[in-house]
């Protein structure tokens, strides 16, 4: 297996809309694969597909070999997820939040360290609605962390960081691939891909318009152009 996730052929349809139409890419083992795409271009879709919250209609979906869709509570803890929505509950305070998460996994990732790493620790005595964006971006991402996961799946993890917070967050994705961890992110910065990929993928109407290793995509040029050269179809 070369591959940590592979998606063949996929389609997903939500009523009317077509999320993705016939979507292929994949991410290679140990490796950070960059996903970007204008919004609606079906990323999110995509990630839910990997993770098993949503079936696609058709196609093949494969994570650490296995069918997310049908797969057991032991390749679910191979696998982290932190989505765009959070989803963490309100009312709790975040360490507590960790704690609880952690006694989930056979083998979790020591919480106070994890905490401190993200900065957690500064904020651990307020309750998680009170958290400013950022704060909840960093508790969800070490929610992600918790179970040591083999791949992880990142909804634009630096999205409304600040620029202290995006270093950290970029420098902790590094620190997870030397780790042997394969990372998918998927994000509108630039930037974000090109300190961190090693492998791009570029979405458009639920499609791959390109898809490889990054200078293969890039040829020389700059990422802006190359995606704005594939992605402005369409558009006035
Ligand atoms: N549960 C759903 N019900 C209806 N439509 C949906 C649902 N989920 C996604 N869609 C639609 O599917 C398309 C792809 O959405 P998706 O969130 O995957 O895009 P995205 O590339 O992640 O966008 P963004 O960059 O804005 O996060 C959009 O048109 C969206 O409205």
């Amino acid at each position: 297996m070369t591959h940590a996730v592979s998606l063949t052929d996929v389609r997903r349809t939500f009523g009317t809309v077509t999320a993705l139409d016939g979507l292929t890419w994949s991410a290679p083992l140990g490796r950070v694969t960059a996903v970007l795409g204008p919004n609606g271009a079906g990323k999110t879709t995509a990630v839910e597909c990997a993770v098993g919250l949503t079936r696609p209609d058709s196609g093949t979906v494969r994570v650490l070999g296995t069918d997310p869709a049908t797969a057991g509570a032991d390749h679910r803890a191979r696998v982290g997820v932190m989505l765009q929505s959070g989803g963490l509950p309100n009312g709790t305070k975040p360490m507590r939040l960790l704690d609880h998460l952690a006694r989930l996994y056979a083998d979790p990732a020591d919480v106070p360290a994890t905490a401190r790493r993200l900065g957690i620790d500064t904020f651990a005595g307020t309750t998680v609605r009170r958290l400013s964006g950022g704060q909840k971006q960093r508790l969800a991402l070490a929610a992600a962390l918790l179970g040591q996961p083999e791949v992880l799946f990142l909804d634009e993890p630096a999205a409304g960081l600040d620029p202290h917070g995006r270093l950290d967050v970029w420098d902790l994705i590094s620190e997870l691939r030397s780790g042997g961890v394969s990372v998918v992110v998927t994000t509108h910065s630039f930037e974000e891909a090109d300190r961190l990929a090693d492998h791009l993928v570029i979405m458009s109407a639920g499609r791959t318009v390109a898809e490889g290793p990054v200078a293969a995509v890039k040829q020389g040029r700059s990422l802006e152009d190359v995606y704005f050269e594939l992605t402005r179809t369409g558009r006035p």
